[in-house]
């Protein structure tokens, strides 16, 4: 089948090629000329696992392009995928749909005869309902459909994701219940679908919201065990260890329970904070007070770091060199968007430390949102000298460093585990002080109430 996918950012460049793979014909849409020239010639302009090898095996197999011209797109191909962003508003938090709104205006001023328009984006519950009744007004020479199918890939897992997701879920129009477009979508992931993958049609609101209600799940999954470890700081107690013992109640399930320095990234705090404040639109913003509680509780995670920093520093960065290892929100991405990494490595900074950070991947990403932090060229350099060496993100390599290879070029041999992925026994044997979030030792920050009532990374930022 022909298709295209407009937006080629993380989502869209892995659909575009994961479609490719499954053997459809595929044009991928950006109005980002310099991404599309990447994606053409085969690379892709973000770290993803394995994506390189996918985009190359297509574009060679004459399956995927890439174009910047929407025109192009209309004639194309009758389905029409849309991957572009909705990021937070500054001041509201609601999802910024300008880009949507845009690209689907653009895209439908060239269309002409029957087409499926089919968003992937994440949405706030009511805007198929809303862009239907503009793409009704609009659209003169063509009949278009419109649904919604929501994407649940992991960055780190892009492309085995999106190849074998845990279900796919499509909302078309309540209004047409006759519709064939859950079967046309059905027939887009036909090789998925044999496979035994559960494909569930509901009604576009539905859809809408089990994207939110999912992500809003996982992020209070995460800010109830970090809640816990704030317990566990003061009381005693290992949170890892009550984690895996809840865990093994199928009922709890032990995945995302790994407390530490809390969520980042493109989606779940922007998500939380768009899904609050779309009820809060409704008139139901009572329904979802607690994720404010949500993100309240992620946001003094990095607080309650800076604090563990400045109390093992007796008191005050101010001068000390610290090592921040990771600046990518998780390990396997390079993405930094709202990354608890990066937001710590900027507050020390802003207290007076010199920060050296090192992550694998994001340093590129890093150093444009954040380019007064010294960036160093690996693990050991960024340590070297210093009186805190951090690891704020856990890649392998950071998990697996030798404590006895570090100690050489420390100044102190102070190690902070912000994601409880280190072998802390092994460091205190090489002679290590060894400081985890989450376990006591953790001191309350006097100045958490001051990093917590504005709950926004650009506040650690500026
Ligand atoms: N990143 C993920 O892992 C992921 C997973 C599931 C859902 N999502 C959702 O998918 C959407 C995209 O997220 P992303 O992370 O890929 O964002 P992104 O910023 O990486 O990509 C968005 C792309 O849209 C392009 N764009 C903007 N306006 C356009 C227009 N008018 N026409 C064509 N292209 C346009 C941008 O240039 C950019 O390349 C968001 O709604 C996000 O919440 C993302
Ligand atoms: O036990 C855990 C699990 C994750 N995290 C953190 O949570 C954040 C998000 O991690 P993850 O969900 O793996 O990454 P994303 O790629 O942002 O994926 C989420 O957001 C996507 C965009 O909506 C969805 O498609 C995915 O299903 C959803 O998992 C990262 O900062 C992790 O470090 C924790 O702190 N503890």
């Amino acid at each position: 089948m022909k298709m295209t996918v407009i937006g080629c950012g993380y989502l869209g460049a892995t659909h575009a090629a994961c479609m490719a793979e499954l053997g459809h014909e595929v044009l991928g849409v950006d109005v980002d000329a310099a991404k599309i020239d990447s994606l053409a010639a085969g690379t892709v302009p973000f770290f993803e696992p394995n994506l390189d090898d996918v985009l190359k095996r297509n574009i060679a197999a004459g399956r995927l392009r890439f174009t910047t011209d929407l025109a192009e797109a209309a004639s194309f191909a009758r389905v029409h995928f849309l991957g572009v962003g909705t990021p937070q508003q500054p001041t509201s938090g609601a999802a910024d749909l300008t880009a949507l709104r845009t690209a689907v205006r653009e895209l439908i001023g060239h269309l002409r005869g029957r087409h499926l328009i089919v968003g992937k984006s994440t949405v706030p519950v009511g805007t198929c309902a809303e862009l239907a009744d503009e793409i009704a007004a609009l659209s003169r020479s063509a009949t278009i459909e419109l649904a919604w199918n929501p994407e649940f890939l992991r960055e780190g897992f892009a492309v085995d994701d999106t190849l074998r997701p845990d279900r796919i879920v499509v909302g078309t129009d309540p209004r047409h219940p006759d519709s064939d477009a859950a079967d046309r979508i059905a027939q887009v992931y036909r090789a998925i679908l044999e496979d035994g993958t559960p494909y569930l049609t509901m009604d576009w609101a539905t859809a809408e919201l089990v994207k939110v209600s999912a992500n809003a799940f996982l992020a209070t999954k995460i800010s109830f065990i970090n809640a816990i470890s704030e317990i566990c700081e003061v009381a005693g107690g290992d949170v890892t260890a009550l984690a895996d013992a809840i865990g093994h109640d199928a009922r709890i399930g032990r995945r995302f329970l790994n407390a530490g320095l809390g969520f980042g990234g493109g989606c779940l705090p922007k998500d939380i904070r768009a899904f609050a404040a779309r009820a809060q639109e409704l008139g139901v913003g009572d329904a979802l007070a607690f994720l404010r509680e949500v993100d309240e509780v992620n946001m003094r995670r990095r607080a309650a770091l800076v604090g563990l920093v400045e109390k093992a520093c007796d008191g005050s960065v101010l001068g000390r060199n610290v090592a921040v290892l990771g600046a990518a929100f998780k390990p396997e991405s390079d993405d930094v968007r709202d990354s608890p990494a990066l937001a710590v490595a900027a507050q020390l900074s802003l207290r007076g430390a010199r920060v050296s950070v090192f992550d694998p991947k994001a340093m590129g990403n890093a150093a444009r949102v954040f380019p007064t932090l010294r960036y160093a060229e690996s693990a050991r350099d960024a340590a070297r000298g210093a009186d805190a060496v951090i690891v704020a993100t856990e890649w392998a390599e950071f998990v697996h460093m030798s404590p006895a290879e570090l100690s050489t070029v420390v100044s102190r041999r102070l190690i902070v585990d912000a994601r409880r992925c280190l072998d802390g026994d092994a460091w205190r044997a090489a002679g290590w002080e060894y400081r985890a979030l989450g376990s006591s030792a953790v001191a309350t920050p006097t100045a958490t109430a001051e990093l917590v009532d504005a709950p926004q990374t650009s506040d650690f930022l500026v």
